[in-house]
């Protein structure tokens, strides 16, 4: 384990006393924050300010971990493991473990060479599975090639799958009449957004674009466990655009800079935007600007409420992941443990 680096990023001590100065509080004490740079021509009664509201979830949670601090002597701690260099993984995972120490969590890291083994990854989760000052593992995804990241996924113990990926949580997610111990962070916020901006699901249309395990299947599953009528559209589909065009939901996860333009949206539609893409701008100092898989100035003319990139879906990522390790953390305190 030579080549390992696992710090504990934050000792108890620090802990009540960074809670008790959070950033965070402070944030949601101010006036509102500024608009998205990318959404200045739309209508503030348009955007969902997924930053904002991530915000607000953020502070909530801060309270819960001083109560819980003080009612069971419990920190959460969530542990995050990143495997190579990646620079988009890298700035990830420091948001995470900043976030952690915002709201009083202890945060727990092991930084692994691309070139690391299967076996030593296993060996990494094993010992996070086996610490009871953890309550939320992540693997930062994806992995390197020679990793098999089923293998990787089945190993995280259900208790602490704080992402949600875990085939038993995916199964009870897909099954009537059971529930996951954990959600997917991205799918769960972009219902959390939905919600928090009082969009009726049940009996509308909703069009998921992308299927994949951590984003597009999940949120259909949720969409349809609210009772909307959910097509699922990707790479594959014929006529995509027609498909969404009919939805009064539509969540993009399709990984494609800008590809979901204002004649995909039904007017009047809520439109979730959960894609990431770098795009080449000569006027920012780093060369390029983040863009969503929504085009979202055509999008915004026809959308009724429409979330920007960045400051949408992202933040909301981060604050469902503090509120599954909330949660694993309070069922650790009352004893619960699931039995699969
Ligand atoms: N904001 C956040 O917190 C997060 C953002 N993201 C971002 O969300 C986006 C999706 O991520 P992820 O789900 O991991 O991506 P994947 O690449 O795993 O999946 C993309 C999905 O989109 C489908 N797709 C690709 N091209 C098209 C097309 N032309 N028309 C219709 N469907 C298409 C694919 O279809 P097929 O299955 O046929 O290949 C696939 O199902 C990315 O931009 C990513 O950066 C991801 C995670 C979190
Ligand atoms: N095991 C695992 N779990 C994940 O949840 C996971 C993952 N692996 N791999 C990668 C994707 C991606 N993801 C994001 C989280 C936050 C922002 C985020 O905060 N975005 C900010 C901007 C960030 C920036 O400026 O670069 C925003 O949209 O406003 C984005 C993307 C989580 N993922």
């Amino acid at each position: 384990m030579a080549s390992l680096t696992c710090q504990r990023h934050m000792g108890a001590s620090s802990r009540t006393a960074a809670a008790r100065r959070s950033p965070v509080l402070r944030v949601v004490a101010q006036a509102a924050p500024a608009a998205p740079t990318a959404s200045h021509a739309v209508p503030a009664s348009k955007l969902i300010d997924g930053k904002g509201i991530a915000d607000t979830i953020r502070s909530e949670i801060a309270t819960e971990v001083a109560d819980m601090k003080k009612q069971y002597g419990l920190t959460p701690g969530l542990a995050v493991v990143l495997v190579g260099a990646r620079k988009d993984s890298e700035t990830y995972v420091r948001s995470k473990k900043k976030a952690c120490a915002e709201v009083g969590f202890d945060s727990f890291g092991t930084d692994l060479p691309a070139d690391v083994s299967e076996e030593e990854l296993l060996k990494v989760v094993a010992a996070y599975n086996a610490d009871p000052r953890v309550h939320g593992i992540l693997v930062q995804l994806p992995l390197p090639k020679h990793i098999s990241e089923k293998r990787i996924l089945d190993a995280i113990s259900i208790d602490k799958d704080v992402d949600g990926f875990h085939p038993l949580n995916i199964g009870c997610l897909a099954m009537r009449g059971r529930d996951p111990l954990f959600v997917p962070c991205t799918p769960k916020g972009c219902i959390e957004l939905l919600e928090r901006m009082k969009v009726p699901i049940a009996g509308k249309k909703a069009c998921v674009i992308g299927r994949s395990n951590i984003v597009g299947m999940p949120a259909a599953l949720l969409l349809q466990r609210r009772d909307a009528t959910v097509t699922m559209v990707h790479s594959k589909t014929p006529d995509a655009k027609k498909i969404c065009s009919e939805a009064d939901i539509v969540i993009a996860a399709c990984g494609v800079a800008e590809m979901v333009t204002g004649d995909w949206i039904k007017p009047g539609a809520v439109v979730i935007d959960v894609g990431i893409n770098a795009k080449d701008d000569a006027t920012q100092k780093k060369g390029y600007r983040l863009v969503g898989d929504v085009e979202f100035e055509g999008a915004a003319a026809k959308a009724s409420l429409i979330t920007p990139v960045p400051g949408g879906v992202g933040p909301m990522t981060i604050a469902m992941l503090l509120q599954n390790t909330l949660e694993s953390a309070r069922r650790a305190a009352k004893g619960e443990k699931a039995h699969h």
